[in-house]
């Protein structure tokens, strides 16, 4: 049977978790409970088939595993009135950014099991880029529970928490930035006279291509980079004016950017 899953905040990442669990069938629609304030949001999750739990205490009551997916500056006081019937025998899972283990132990009280996940919105598509750090009350069976569920959904990696903000701003934030690429990249072809749809399904493929060379080859960006890369070619000519551009620095500084705004929602 697959795991009982419940969220508490059915927004962005719950909907990509919640699809893309039932999509692998590790965890069915039909056997989650979520809430949410929001009236639509839990329209959307019933037309799936889940259960919507009139108080964060049912959906507590009826799972394996819940996620605390509401934004991060909510998590501490959703913890804190979830407190009196948390124990032992559920696992909350925080994906809030910025978030640590010790404000959410804290909230939570003693002997609550947590495990931190930093995931991603294409984890609906199979295709999470993510990680976990586990709380003190974890056992391995936890850290199990939580590596199954996210890695039918695509790669979940274990990290030190403190390498969490690290994560965010690669791959937690990071699809915003690749969709930034594709737009523009489409935009380009449409500059050069191609039809909208087939810029982007060409700009979108080759980026999907593009990675799937990194992680299928285990060859070097670099050398990939350097084998499309003619003598006086096309591809020199635009890699050269993208260094001019400086699109290395643009693209570190916004991973920066993101795990430092990560480390300060960790203060706030
Ligand atoms: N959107 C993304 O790509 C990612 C988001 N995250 C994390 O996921 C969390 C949620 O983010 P999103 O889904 O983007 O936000 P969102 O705003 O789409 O979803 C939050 C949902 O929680 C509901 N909510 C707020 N307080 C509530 C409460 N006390 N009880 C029940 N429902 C409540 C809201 O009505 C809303 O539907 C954040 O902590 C964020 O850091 C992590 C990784 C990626
Ligand atoms: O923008 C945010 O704060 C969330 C966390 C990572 C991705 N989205």
């Amino acid at each position: 049977m697959g795991l009982r899953v419940g969220f508490v905040g059915a927004g962005q990442m719950a909907e990509a978790l919640c699809r893309g669990f039932d999509a692998a069938g590790v965890a069915k629609c039909v056997d989650m409970t979520i809430i949410d304030r929001n009236q639509p949001r839990r329209d959307l999750f019933a037309s799936w088939g889940c259960k919507i739990g009139a108080s964060n205490e049912e959906v507590v009551k009826n799972v394996d595993v819940v996620f605390i997916s509401v934004k991060p500056y909510a998590v501490a006081d959703l913890l804190r009135e979830m407190a009196p019937f948390l124990g032992p025998n559920v696992l909350v899972v925080s994906i809030a950014a910025g978030v640590t283990l010790a404000t959410m132990e804290d909230a939570a009280g003693a002997g609550v099991p947590i495990m931190r996940v930093m995931p991603n919105t294409p984890c609906l598509v199979g295709c999470l880029a993510g990680a976990m750090s586990k709380g003190t009350s974890c056992t391995p069976e936890h850290v199990d529970t939580t590596a199954r569920l996210l890695g039918a959904v695509g790669k979940c990696h274990e990290v030190p928490e403190s390498k969490m903000d690290a994560v965010t701003g690669v791959s937690g934030s990071g699809p915003a930035y690749i969709y930034q690429v594709i737009e523009a990249m489409a935009d380009g072809g449409v500059l050069a006279g191609l039809p909208r749809a087939v810029a982007q399904d060409l700009a979108a493929r080759t980026v999907m291509g593009a990675a799937k060379m990194v992680l299928e080859t285990g060859k070097h960006p670099g050398e990939l980079k350097d084998a499309v890369t003619s003598p006086g070619g096309t591809t020199i000519a635009a890699v050269h004016h993208l260094e001019k551009c400086g699109v290395r620095a643009a693209f570190q500084g916004a991973v920066k950017a993101a795990a430092d705004r990560a480390h300060e929602l960790s203060k706030s």
